[in-house]
């Protein structure tokens, strides 16, 4: 599991995660603007909490993501949820299913840098990558051009949406205090990446160690 505020780097770590130990990227946030852009009705009515920066109710979110979560590609490669659970009563959704994470980092940035961070994200619907004009520009013209902005990107929201991540947080440390790690997330791309490795691939020998013995 991966957490953190709106713009501390969930989606950019989420992107590496996945290439190099091949887990499925699970992200409430996409799959909520999944909905949307389906035109569901469940995204209809997620979008009006989005808009607010509020957490979308859990009779939407929790059977999105167990749905996810269960299907054979997850149980088998490993999953990697990214922005759920965002509350107690989501984590406690999975608790009852007996689904745990053998890590769960909370990836930590200053506020006064996630502003910035989110008013200059972009994205590249034709890549799913995620740029930052000032820190992680687009390699070419052609891919600026047709870069996106998410709706819920800026400043009045992204205060919405810290509000809403300070609310939650407390309680999933509590839930989680047995396999938490804080990383800080105010270092290069590549320096953060460095940190998870090496939090990754220690959970993973212990995972391997406890099956071998
Ligand atoms: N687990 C969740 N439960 C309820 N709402 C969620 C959840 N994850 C995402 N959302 C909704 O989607 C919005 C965008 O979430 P996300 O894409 O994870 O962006 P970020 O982590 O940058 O805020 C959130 O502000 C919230 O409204």
């Amino acid at each position: 599991m991966i957490a953190g505020a709106p713009a501390s780097g969930k989606g950019t770590q989420c992107e590496l995660i996945k290439a190099k130990y091949g887990l499925v990227h699970i992200s409430a946030g996409d799959l909520l603007r999944a909905e949307i852009a389906t035109g569901t009705d469940n995204g209809k009515q997620a979008k009006e909490f989005m808009e607010k920066g509020q957490l979308v109710p859990d009779e939407i979110v929790v059977n999105m993501v167990k749905g996810r979560l269960l299907q054979p590609d997850a149980q088998e490669k490993g999953w990697l949820l990214d922005g759920y659970p965002r509350s107690y009563s989501q984590a406690m959704a999975l608790e009852t299913l007996g689904i745990r994470p053998d890590i769960f980092i909370l990836l930590d940035v200053p506020d006064e840098l996630l502003v910035e961070r989110v008013v200059g994200r972009r994205l590249d619907p034709e890549t799913g990558k995620i740029y930052h004009l000032k820190y992680s520009p687009p390699e070419n013209e052609e891919i600026a051009s047709r870069l996106t902005q998410r709706f819920d990107d800026t400043e009045e929201k992204v205060k919405l949406r810290l509000q809403t991540h300070y609310q939650n947080i407390e309680s999933l440390v509590s839930i989680y205090e047995d396999v938490i790690v804080k990383v800080n997330g105010n270092t290069t791309v590549e320096g953060v990446f460095g940190e998870i490795e090496k939090l990754l691939t220690s959970s993973l020998d212990k995972k391997t160690e406890m099956v071998g013995s």
